[in-house]
């Protein structure tokens, strides 16, 4: 029995019409890749952009940054710090912009903690876990890997 295709579809794809056949078949808008069945989850969108704000700590991979040559604060401490500005983002009162360019321990920090558009297999694996699961625009929760603690933003 075909599937009600009156009823909305996962995010990322849209309905079409085959000009040839009149078929109908579903068109993922961030790959532009086809297929004839009807998805039952979101469009994989491949590649991803992200900004992030990354506080790093005694324990970090590279305890060093552009902002401080040896980084000695404590991975809680460097949570605590994380999470303040988790807070302060979320109620709106500084930019997440304004956040990365002061404080954040990656060298995209010049840039606003844009990292540029990326696939999966090229950032550390629990950075890619919650980023590709992010919404657009949504901002993730602190999320630790070797090179320390950070939050996401998702900006493509
Ligand atoms: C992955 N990456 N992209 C940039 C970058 C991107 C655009 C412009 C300038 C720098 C820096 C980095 C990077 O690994 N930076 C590290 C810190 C770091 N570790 C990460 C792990 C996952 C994602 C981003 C991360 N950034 C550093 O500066 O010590």
């Amino acid at each position: 029995m075909s599937k009600d295709n009156e009823a909305p579809l996962p995010e990322g794809w849209e309905m079409r019409t085959s000009r040839s056949t009149g078929m109908t078949y579903f068109l993922n808008t961030y790959t532009k890749k086809s297929q004839w069945e009807r998805p039952e989850a979101p469009a994989d969108p491949g590649e991803i952009r992200c900004s992030h704000i990354l506080v790093k700590h005694a324990e970090s991979r590279r305890p060093s940054s552009w902002r401080e040559e040896n980084i000695t604060r404590s991975k809680e401490e460097a949570l605590d710090l994380l999470k303040s500005y988790r807070k302060q983002i979320v109620a709106n009162d500084v930019p997440f912009v304004d956040i990365a360019m002061k404080y954040s321990d990656c060298s995209s920090a010049k840039r606003g903690g844009d990292l540029g558009m990326f696939g999966r297999g090229q950032m550390q694996q629990p950075f890619e876990e919650e980023a590709f699961k992010l919404k657009l625009g949504q901002l993730s929760k602190p999320v630790q890997t070797d090179s320390g603690y950070h939050i996401i933003l998702r900006t493509v």
